[in-house]
């Protein structure tokens, strides 16, 4: 409920916001951890995730993310958006750990509807997303990247992508698992996800999980000329076609969207997964010791 009003608030503050900037020709809003901006090439916003220090997809990031989404696609002067990170190295770490550990059921079924929402706002969006991936990008944060049409990955070995659920002891859901299949096929993917692969770039490159890979330096503005190609591209016949590519995949989470929450909510409450997490997350502490 308390998130419910704190959407409604942030979309009517928001217009306000977009509204009396506008007048200046470029236009900006922000959340506290999305950033909107709409400058450049005529119809394209680049979005921003600033959620630091990794851009952990918090239930506030969630849902500011889907809010600031849900912006853009009320405003029909936007065709394309970039999305992109703020935190310097990272693309994002993926769904925040700390909102899947010692937590209540209650709490892990409120987080799970946030993130299905934000997934089947993205994949499912008219508007053309490109990401260009300038850090590293495990798990959820691959899963923005993978519903992109367009993918642009810096070139640098330390970032990697990929579904990395299995090492963390958990599970990919399976509609994770059938836009993986979607875009590297079913082959790589089945090997990807029981191995928890991270694909350093050239390896992404390679089995397809992004698209290009450019100079680190280069990854904005190569966002930017690959969106000017799919701009030029008539929205109806574009549209249509990622809805015919597209609506299978989502269709089968909606039909069972209450049926996926209780399974998530189970699996993620069952003590050996807690434990499996909190080991995870002792592992991330002590790389830093
Ligand atoms: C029968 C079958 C039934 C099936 C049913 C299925 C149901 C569904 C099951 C559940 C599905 C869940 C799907 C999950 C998806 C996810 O996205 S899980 C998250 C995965 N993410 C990761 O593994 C990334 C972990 N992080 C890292 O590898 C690194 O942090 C980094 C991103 C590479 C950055 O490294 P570096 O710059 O060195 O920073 P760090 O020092 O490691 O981290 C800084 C602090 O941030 C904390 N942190 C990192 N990642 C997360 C995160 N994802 N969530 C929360 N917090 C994170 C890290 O612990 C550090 O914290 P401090 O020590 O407090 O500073």
């Amino acid at each position: 409920m308390a998130l419910a009003a704190a959407r409604r608030l942030l979309l009517h503050a928001g217009s306000r916001l977009g509204r009396r900037e506008a007048v200046d020709g470029a236009r900006r809003f922000a959340n506290k951890r999305v950033l909107v901006e709409t400058e450049g090439p005529a119809g394209v916003a680049v979005m921003k995730l600033r959620n630091p220090p990794v851009n952990s997809l918090s239930l506030e990031c969630l849902t500011e993310f889907t809010i600031s989404l849900e912006k853009l696609e009320n405003d029909k002067s936007i065709r394309g958006v970039i999305l992109t990170s703020e935190c310097p190295g990272i693309f994002s770490a993926g769904l925040d750990l700390l909102e899947m550990y010692g937590r209540n059921p209650a709490h892990y079924a409120e987080y799970w509807k946030n993130v299905q929402e934000l997934w089947l706002r993205l994949y499912t969006s008219n508007m053309i997303l490109v990401s260009a991936i300038n850090g590293a990008s495990p798990a959820g944060g691959c899963l923005l990247a993978l519903c992109c049409d367009y993918r642009v990955m810096a070139d640098n070995p330390k970032y990697t992508i990929g579904l990395n659920e299995s090492l963390l002891g958990i599970v990919a859901p399976f509609w994770f698992k059938d836009m993986y299949v979607n875009t590297i096929g079913h082959r790589e993917a089945e090997r990807a996800l029981q191995l928890g692969t991270l694909f350093p770039p050239a390896e992404a490159l390679k089995v397809g999980v992004v698209d290009e890979l450019v100079p680190e330096d280069k990854v904005h503005s190569k966002a930017r000329s690959v969106m000017a190609k799919w701009l030029a591209i008539p929205d109806h016949s574009r549209q249509l076609t990622k809805n015919m590519m597209r609506k299978a995949t989502a269709d089968n989470l909606i039909k069972q969207r209450e049926a996926d929450i209780q399974n998530f909510t189970s699996f993620i409450s069952k003590d050996s997964i807690q434990k499996s997490l909190h080991m995870y997350l002792e592992k991330l502490k002590q790389k830093k010791g």
